[in-house]
């Protein structure tokens, strides 16, 4: 019923979780919730361990930075792609080494350099303009920064626009054509080390070939770097792996990119004679399908369509209304209950795009039912925000029959946080 999700079952008619029923765990946590399997979180990352076992795996944190979550993929060997300082502090306390982490970011704060310096980790250059500034932070502080540059292979990635990376009109990385000129820079400035190559063509790819051409495209500028006495140790082709939302979607497994690009990273490591470690990034790819967001009904409205008016918002599962994203909706109390009616669940944010799910054909719905939107871990609680004056909600993770807060829900405190109101307005 949920395709390759085993840790989803239809039981009793109720939704379960690795064994354990969705309906009592809203009881008990209440809604809106983020719920994680942690059987799935783990078979997810040994996928990809055993699909490149001499590759190191970064998982990107941008997807999903809940410190259990983190501290689980660091136990299964993962090491992390981090987009700023704060979720390099993410990395550290859930105990992933430096040496095991790419700091990347196409606009890094001097300090978000500094930081990456202290801690010891690699870091992406994106530019010739950041190069140059890491190598006076670096030399000020007496340090030697370990870079990789991060390339702008002009690939297409087939996916929503706003999603895609590696195109030549997106802000990300140095122009292919220019990176020889940039790695050549690198090795005649003090404070930095030139390293390796490092691309992300874009998220939720869901066909081989752009990886494929991206990798040949790496190879050939790694070629290149090595006629000019250039140094190749990490060879980082990032993460973007998609998954099938939909229940037509059919999406690689790691192992079929690993088909795809290995053998052009092999090919093209003996035709130069080097040997650098092939780094990826997933994230959505490894911690999507391990979660359901719940989320209880409030109205049912019978108008121009049937919308069912749920207690959260684009402010916690933002994916629908910024990309149009399908997220599969389940009557999670009437799981096996036959498809009656045409619903638009929306949330109760004051806008129009708040829509969750657009035209789904679900059991009949009424209030204080339950609905679950399954594939809710990459980019779901890591964007969700307090808008319209809405807390976020807590998270939990299964695990071993029994379920474990991972975050407490916020209070209306949050809205306060931070706030200064000047005196002379309290009068
Ligand atoms: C540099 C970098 N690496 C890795 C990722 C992870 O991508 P995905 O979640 O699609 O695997 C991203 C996000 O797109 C990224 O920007
Ligand atoms: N936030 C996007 C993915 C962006 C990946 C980050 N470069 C999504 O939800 O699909």
């Amino acid at each position: 019923m949920f395709g390759t999700k085993d840790h989803l079952r239809a039981e009793g008619g109720h939704l379960t979780i690795d064994g354990v029923d969705v309906v009592d765990l809203a009881e008990e946590f209440g809604t809106p919730l983020y719920v994680t399997s942690e059987a799935r979180l783990r078979a997810n990352a040994r996928a990809y361990r055993e699909a490149f076992p001499e590759a190191l795996i970064y998982f990107a944190v941008k997807a999903n930075g809940n410190l259990a979550l983190l501290r689980i993929l660091a136990e299964e060997g993962l090491g992390a792609d981090v987009f700023s300082a704060g979720e390099l502090s993410l990395v550290r306390m859930a105990g992933i080494p430096g040496e095991k982490v790419l700091f990347n970011g196409n606009s890094k704060r001097t300090e978000e350099l500094k930081m990456a310096l202290e801690a010891g980790v690699r870091i992406s250059a994106d530019s010739l303009d950041e190069l140059l500034a890491l190598a006076e932070v670096a030399k000020e502080m007496g340090e030697e920064a370990e870079v990789a540059f991060r390339v702008n292979p002009d690939v297409s990635a087939k996916t929503h626009p706003k999603i895609a990376t590696g195109l030549k009109t997106s802000k990300f990385g140095i122009p292919w054509q220019d990176l020889v000129e940039v790695y050549e820079r690198a090795m005649g400035l003090e404070g930095v080390k030139p390293v390796g190559l490092h691309c992300h063509i874009g998220s939720q790819i869901l066909d081989t070939a752009p990886f494929v051409e991206a990798a040949a495209r790496m190879m050939e500028l790694a070629g290149r770097i090595v006629e000019v006495g250039g140094k190749i140790e990490m060879m980082d082709f990032g993460g973007g792996l998609g998954i099938p939302y939909t229940p037509e979607t059919a999406a690689p497994t790691p192992s079929q990119l690993a088909s795809g690009i290995k053998p052009v990273f092999e090919e093209g490591c003996r035709r130069l004679g080097i040997s650098p470690r092939m780094i990826l990034e997933p994230g959505r790819s490894i911690v999507a399908d391990s979660t359901i967001f719940l989320t209880r009904v409030n109205v049912v409205k019978r108008a121009h369509v049937n919308f069912v008016g749920v207690d959260a918002g684009f402010n916690l599962l933002a994916r629908p209304m910024l990309y149009d994203a399908y997220h599969h909706v389940v009557v999670a109390n009437k799981a096996d209950g036959r498809a009656e009616e045409r619903y638009t669940v929306v949330g109760p944010i004051c806008e129009s795009g708040d829509v969750l799910a657009k035209d789904r054909n679900l059991p009949r719905i009424e209030r204080g039912d339950l609905i679950a939107m399954l594939d809710a871990g990459a980019y779901g609680f890591s964007m969700a925000s307090v808008y319209n004056g809405q807390p976020r909600c807590p998270e939990v993770l299964v695990g071993g029959g029994r379920a474990e807060l991972i975050r407490r829900g916020e209070d209306q405190s949050v809205l306060l946080s931070g706030q200064v109101v000047p005196a002379r307005l309290l009068k």
